[in-house]
């Protein structure tokens, strides 16, 4: 394996909605071009803690933080980071499709356009790029300017991935992105996620765990403890954690489920 760099560094981090604290104490790196997953139970802090490395959560909530999330050094959770800026460096895929009411086009050039202005041949090259990125470029190019929600949920998902990936981002972060979909759409969407690791750094969760190995090259075990607080038990490759995990905790959720 190359040297690993670092995209993201989680130091000693713990967060909270409000005064409830969900996440304690996480510390790990996420390395550039690398694939990240994040397991654990339902409901212990996984999609908290992927929403925390963009400060999505706070569009929800009032949240607390303790700790650093570096993002190449920089804290983001200082107070001068400019929020957008750093939303489109880190960019979101959700569990479900959540295209907006317009055409194909007009959704994935939308985030291009809150950035600034761009002649129209810049505009289409732009989003020419991401739909071809996103896989999409032979279903789609002579459906441009249809309504991106008369498209399969397939589709629908990795034209969500087009829109995410138009704005250029560094590192994307994957919440259930199979969730909703059979399996041939599942497979089209892990093939579109092991293909853009080249040139993106992802962070993942899922519950399917033959995808995490499939996947993934590094796996975070997150625990909930007896108060519902969770720790993150466990790091390492995911080879490693799925074959010689350390902890009796991860052994028992993966032996549990992977049989
Ligand atoms: N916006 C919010 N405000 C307050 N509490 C929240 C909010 N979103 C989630 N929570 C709480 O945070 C805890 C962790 O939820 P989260 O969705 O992060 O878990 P998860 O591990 O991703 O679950 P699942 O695997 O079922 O999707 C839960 O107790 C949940 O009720």
């Amino acid at each position: 394996m190359s040297k690993l760099i670092p995209a993201i560094r989680v130091k000693n981090f713990s967060f909270y909605y409000e005064t409830q604290k969900i996440v304690e104490g996480v510390s790990m790196d996420i390395y550039q071009n690398q694939i990240t997953a994040i397991i654990g139970s339902s409901g212990c802090g996984k999609s908290t803690f992927l929403k925390s490395l963009n400060r999505m959560n706070e569009l929800e909530a009032e949240v607390n933080v303790e700790g650093r999330v570096e993002f190449y050094g920089q804290n983001i959770y200082e107070r001068r980071v400019n929020l957008s800026r750093l939303r489109r460096q880190i960019s979101m895929v959700f569990p479900k499709p959540n295209l907006f009411p317009m055409s194909v086009y007009d959704n994935v050039a939308y985030g291009v356009k809150l950035v600034g202005w761009h002649p129209k041949v810049e505009l289409d090259a732009i989003v020419e790029s991401a739909i071809k990125a996103a896989e999409l470029w032979d279903e789609l190019k002579n459906k441009l300017h249809k309504s991106a929600l008369e498209l399969s949920g397939g589709q629908q998902q990795r034209l969500c991935i087009a829109r995410a990936l138009a704005v250029k981002p560094k590192v994307l972060l994957m919440d259930e992105p199979c969730s909703g979909l059979d399996p041939i759409g599942s497979m089209q969407i892990e093939n579109l996620i092991h293909n853009l690791r080249s040139e993106l750094t992802i962070v993942i969760v899922t519950h399917n765990l033959q995808q995490v190995t499939r996947l993934s090259d590094f796996t975070a075990f997150f625990h909930s403890n007896e108060n519902r607080i969770t720790q993150m038990v466990e790091f390492g490759t995911t080879n490693k954690i799925f074959t010689n995990p350390l902890d009796s905790r991860t052994r028992d959720y993966i032996f549990a489920r992977v049989g």
